[in-house]
């Protein structure tokens, strides 16, 4: 979106970063509860989904 002015530009950011919170928090939340599914140090490390979220990040997921 084009903005008209730097406060116009502020307010889109922190509508964005409102947002990003909210999901941070949401995705805090579903890490915590994937902890309860979890029996083992391998279990939580998880590391080939560690793997699989960078590749997908870097675009080659
Ligand atoms: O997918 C899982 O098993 C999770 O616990 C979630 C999550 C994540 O943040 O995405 C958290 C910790 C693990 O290292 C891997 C992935």
């Amino acid at each position: 979106m084009k903005c008209n002015n730097l406060e116009e530009v502020r307010e889109n950011i922190d509508s964005i970063d409102d947002k990003i919170i909210k999901l941070i928090a949401q995705r805090s939340d579903y890490v915590k509860q994937a902890a309860y599914f979890k029996k083992s140090k391998t279990d939580v490390k998880a590391a080939d989904r560690v793997e699989k979220i960078i590749k997908k990040v870097r675009g080659k997921g």
